[in-house]
């Protein structure tokens, strides 16, 4: 059994170096481009898919549909769910990352970006960039609509999604691909590559880079790798990390 994640293209914030999580920014240039060359290395390596998994939000959305349409599988099921949502970001959403890291020091941006537990601080229900003010996300209860989450609090709503959607698909033999987020793939990333809630803080995943996991028949990852230029994919990880510096 085999899946593919993949982080959305460059979006117009990660290009403005902005906090994002569930604001609903569009591609860069870049980022449809990158979601392109995703495409053409998925067909040319001879990656087929019979189902697809996307969030809310249309970065990650028009990523999919850019490589479904090179792949020319536009037949194919696609299922949105909010649960594959980035990770909220509270009330950093719309704040310059190193902006944010001059102001409140480079510690406290490092802990909000990756810590495991700490939550970003948190957006007033009055904010009007609070979700419960959007239409896509009438579905949710109180409970569920988000003022700001930690990587814990993401892999709350991943990780039921995956064990419960996802994985009864594979097991039915479906190919899958899934496009996401940056950080509702790091809380995926975590379970399956069994990274300690230390060790996740390190961990970055670059955009539009199509990544591999292989699973014996019991789900135990036998294998794992990103598509593409090896050497050029560690350097978009270390530009990810760095993006809160000068
Ligand atoms: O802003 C965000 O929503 C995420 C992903 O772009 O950023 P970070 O990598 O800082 O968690």
């Amino acid at each position: 059994m085999k899946i593919v994640l993949v982080r959305h293209g460059e979006s117009e914030w990660n290009l403005a170096n902005k906090f994002t999580g569930w604001t609903d920014v569009d591609l860069s240039e870049q980022g449809f481009k990158e979601a392109e060359e995703a495409g053409k290395l998925l067909k040319e390596e001879g990656f087929t898919f019979d189902l697809a998994y996307t969030s809310y939000l249309k970065r990650a959305t028009k990523t999919l549909n850019i490589i479904l349409d090179i792949m020319d599988l536009h037949w194919i099921p696609v299922i949105k769910s909010w649960k594959l949502n980035e990770r909220h970001y509270g009330a950093l959403q719309g704040l310059n990352k190193s902006e944010t890291a001059e102001k409140e020091g480079a510690e406290q941006v490092h802990i909000w970006r990756r810590s495991f537990d700490t939550p970003p601080p948190a957006l007033d229900k009055a904010d009007e960039r609070y979700p419960g003010n959007e239409e896509k996300y009438a579905e949710l209860t109180e409970e569920e609509l988000p003022t700001g989450e930690s990587l814990k609090m993401t892999i709350e709503r991943v990780m039921p999604y995956w064990e419960n959607e996802i994985v009864p698909q594979m097991e039915k033999g479906k190919k899958i691909i899934v496009s996401a987020h940056g950080n509702s793939l790091r809380a995926l990333v975590k379970h399956l590559d069994n990274i300690s809630d230390e060790d996740i803080s390190s961990l970055n995943i670059p955009t539009g880079r199509p990544l591999v996991y292989e699973f014996d028949e019991k789900m135990n990852v036998q294998n794992k790798y990103y598509l593409g230029d090896q050497e050029e994919i560690e350097k978009e990880m270390n530009k990810v990390k760095n993006q809160a510096k000068k």
